[in-house]
């Protein structure tokens, strides 16, 4: 399934290790480019070596070609483009190491979805704040990384601020079974995948909790709204918010087990422990993201329900009757 490498390829550098930085590292491959795979722990650089993660993508078999490193001047030498895929709470502290090797002026395209838990930041600050000199773009959508590992069909955006090269790196990265759209709206991107975690947590709980169908779909169309509110609130286009990143990455993570945030909603909601659960983004995007509603005065009730309820302040019933008897309003007030 790889890709002849052509004059075009480029010296591609994924930070992490984990799922979707192995998925993507594929996906790349596959696009033609020249891949290098930083991975922290020398386990995950021995297993992609072997043609495995089986912590992070089991029963997947990782083609050769991937060139994995836990030396980050190594994997950056020569980058030409650098792809930011660890958590979102790790991102200052993975570009610091990182900082002294990204080379000037190549793009970093960040590719997790969150905002930082103790600061209010968007990713693409902490970008600009950490590595002034390289323009920064996002990969976003829904795209399960075991998906985009197996090169099941994939449909992306890729955003920066200069559509130039929003559309410069959507060219590059697209490949047979991934599709990747452009847009200039960096913001709306970005907005879109970190707060669709949340929502995923919350259907996630819906269901575990056994509130059926009809509350499902009441939930997700409501968070809609809120996600809507915050995104204009950050200037993000509503369009954006209607596309991949938004509104299609909320409909993949709240109807699928298989989405780390809906099973950490649906533990939570059967009552079940939640600790040695795997990565689920929305739980400190949901703090944060309630302290920004309440700050900047924006109605976002089922966010702080969440955050509420994950910080053990409410339970789930009693955030259900206090959404139920809120003020009735026009639908069309968002
Ligand atoms: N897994 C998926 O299907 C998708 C994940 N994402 C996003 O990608 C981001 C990463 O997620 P996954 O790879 O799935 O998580 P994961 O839990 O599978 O892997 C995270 C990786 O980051 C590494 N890491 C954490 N802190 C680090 C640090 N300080 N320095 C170096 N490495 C560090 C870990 O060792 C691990 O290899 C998240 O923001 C997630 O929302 C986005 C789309 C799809
Ligand atoms: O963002 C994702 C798919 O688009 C992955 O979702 P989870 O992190 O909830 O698994």
């Amino acid at each position: 399934m790889t890709a002849k490498r052509s004059a075009n390829s480029w010296r591609v550098t994924v930070l992490g290790g984990g799922a979707w930085g192995t998925a993507l590292a594929l996906a790349m491959l596959r696009a033609g480019h020249d891949v290098r795979l930083y991975a922290r722990d020398t386990e995950t650089v021995a297993a992609v070596a072997r043609g495995e993660n089986p912590r992070y993508l089991p029963g997947i078999s990782i083609e050769p070609g991937i060139a994995a490193t836990g030396d980050i001047a190594a994997a950056l030498e020569g980058a030409d483009c650098v792809l930011a895929v660890t958590p979102a709470q790790s991102l200052r502290a993975v570009l610091a190491h990182a900082r002294n090797h990204v080379p000037a002026g190549v793009p970093l395209v960040l590719c997790a979805k969150g905002i930082e838990r103790d600061t209010g930041a968007l990713l693409s600050t902490i970008v600009e704040e950490s590595l002034p000199n390289n323009p920064v773009a996002a990969l976003s959508g829904p795209s399960f990384a075991s998906d985009v590992a197996r090169g099941l069909p994939t449909a992306v955006v890729v955003a920066a601020r200069d559509a130039e090269l929003a559309a410069e790196l959507a060219a590059r990265f697209s490949a047979k079974n991934l599709r990747c759209y452009s847009s200039d709206d960096l913001i709306g991107v970005e907005i879109g995948g970190a707060l669709k975690n949340v929502f995923a947590i919350a259907a996630g709980a819906v269901t575990g909790a056994g509130l059926g169908a009809s509350a499902q779909a009441a939930m997700v169309t409501r968070g809609f709204v809120e996600l809507r509110r915050i995104g204009a609130a950050f200037g993000a286009r509503p369009e954006t918010l209607m596309g991949l990143s938004g509104l299609g990455d909320l409909l993949l993570t709240c109807s699928s087990a298989q989405s780390r945030n809906f099973a950490y909603g649906l533990a939570l909601g059967q009552g079940k422990p939640l600790a040695g659960l795997p990565l689920a983004e929305g739980v400190p995007t949901a703090g944060i993201a309630a302290r920004i509603a309440a700050e900047r005065g924006i109605e976002a009730p089922i966010i702080s329900a969440v955050a509420a309820i994950l910080d053990g302040k409410v339970t789930i019933g009693q955030a259900v009757t206090a959404l139920m008897t809120r003020p009735l309003k026009t639908e069309t007030d968002i």
